[in-house]
Formats: C-alpha cells, sequence, structure tokens
C-alpha cells in the first residue's frame, strides 16, 4: 500500500527526550530525526534504552521531558508479541487488528480491509499459516505476523524493536528488504537492532550511548552509492 507523496518530505522528531525508571535513568536529552524514505537503524548495548525510545516515540510511554513529532500515524512492532498467547486467535485474525485503527473494531470488515490483510500476509510470506492459531507458531513466525499486521495499518511511520532477533538468515534477509521497501514507497522506517546484517541494510545508524544518540552515520552500503 502506497502512502500519499506528502510523506516522502516528511520526518519524525524527537527533542530533548528525558526518561527514567524508579531509580534508573535511562534517556537523558535525546535528539532524534528520522526521515521518510530511509531505513534508520537504532543500536546500542544491551540496556541502552532502545525499547524505552522506541515505546515513547510511539506513544506506549509519556517521557517525563521532551516532546515527538510524528507526521501521521504510527505502527509499531514490539520485540515480543503484546497479546496472551493463550487467546484463541489465528493469524489472520491478528493481522486483521491492523484493520482496527481506520475501521474501528466493531464495524464488519471491508472488501479494502480484506484485500489489505491477505496482502500483507503474502508480502511477509505467511499466508499459508492464516488459518493457524498464534500459540502454535514458531518466534519467527509470530514475529512475521505482527509485521504483517502493522503493514495492514497503511501508517506512513513504522517503528520495529529488534525485528530480526531469533530469525533465521534466509527470513533476515525477506525483513531487511521488506524494511527497505517500505521506505522505499516514502515511509519512515525505524528499528532497533544488534543485528550486523540489518545493520549493513539500513541507510543510516543512530548510536544510543549513555543516554543520548551520539552519533549518526550512513552505513558503508549507503555511503558508497
Ligand atoms: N519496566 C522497567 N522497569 C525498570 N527498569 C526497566 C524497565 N524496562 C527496562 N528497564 C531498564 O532500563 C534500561 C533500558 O532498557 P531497554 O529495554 O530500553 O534497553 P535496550 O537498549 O532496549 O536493551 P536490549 O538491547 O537488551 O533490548 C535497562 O537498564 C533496563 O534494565
Amino acid at each position: 500500500m502506497l502512502v500519499s507523496s506528502a510523506a516522502t518530505t516528511a520526518e519524525l522528531r524527537a527533542r530533548d527526550v528525558w526518561f527514567a525508571y524508579p531509580n534508573r535513568p535511562v534517556l537523558q536529552g535525546v535528539e532524534l530525526s528520522v526521515r521518510a524514505g530511509e531505513v534508520t537503524a537504532l543500536r546500542g548495548d544491551n540496556g541502552a534504552g532502545k525499547s524505552t525510545l522506541l515505546d515513547i516515540v510511539c506513544g506506549v510511554r509519556r517521557p517525563h521531558r521532551g516532546t515527538v513529532e510524528l507526521p501521521g500515524r504510527i505502527a509499531y512492532v514490539p520485540q515480543r508479541t503484546d497479546l496472551d498467547s493463550r487467546l484463541p486467535v489465528t493469524v489472520r485474525d491478528v493481522v486483521t487488528m491492523g484493520t482496527w485503527s481506520d475501521r474501528g473494531w466493531w464495524r464488519p470488515l471491508r472488501r479494502s480491509d480484506r484485500f489489505a490483510v491477505q496482502a500483507a500476509m503474502e508480502r511477509v510470506g505467511i499466508d499459508h499459516l492464516a488459518s493457524r492459531r498464534l500459540d502454535e507458531l514458531s518466534g519467527g513466525q509470530v514475529q512475521r505476523t505482527l509485521m504483517a499486521r502493522a503493514l495492514t495499518t497503511g501508517a506512513p511511520v513504522i517503528v520495529l524493536d529488534e525485528p530480526t532477533t531469533g530469525l533465521d538468515r534466509e527470513v533476515r534477509r525477506v525483513v531487511a528488504d521488506l524494511l527497505a521497501e517500505l521506505a522505499a514507497e516514502g515511509r519512515i522506517v525505524l528499528h532497533a537492532t544488534h543485528d550486523d546484517d540489518a545493520l549493513a541494510a539500513s541507510d543510516i545508524v543512530l548510536h544510543l550511548t549513555h543516554g543520548t544518540i551520539t552519533k549518526a552515520e550512513p552505513t558503508t552500503s549507503a555511503a558508497i552509492q
């Protein structure tokens, strides 16, 4: 699904973001700028605060100070499923949840919703799992289900927390290609990662250390283009 061309000039910005858990300062004046049309990676050591920052960007947590500006709706692919895995829901049910933000969960599915759900499942290669229950999936299959749910929203901003963790090499490449395609469609794509392949496939790498973004640099592949 293409987003409007207006989104290609769009930017996600965080200004002077501060956050602490009780007795644990995590973010200390983060300045973040993520442009549409590029895949931006956020790297940092374990515990550096990447998930916390993504939570704040997505509105899951409120910063203690600072602001986040978004050019439109946002779709968040968390590190782990936010759904109780014991719920008797299928892959298709979960991906269909992506249509709720536009349609309202109480309204019946439209033809366009069914089409978007099917297209998203095919795009991440899980259409053959459509009727499988969530608790019968591998970790990688759950991850791709969550990605399909995000695609179904049609949001111009996609934020993913370690989308390639636990995936085999072939699926990691599928995910990296998908992120590049989403950026090429004019979306804002921000993902936290420790994965060298995913970093190499990104256009910009931001380093989160000591509570701030210390460096923003193009990856080698982007630099030689
Ligand atoms: N709910 C919480 N309550 C208290 N402390 C927390 C909570 N969640 C995270 N932390 C702590 O905040 C710090 C930042 O955690 P966060 O999960 O944001 O880091 P991360 O960079 O995403 O780490 P990783 O690469 O291991 O996923 C860590 O020291 C972590 O232990």
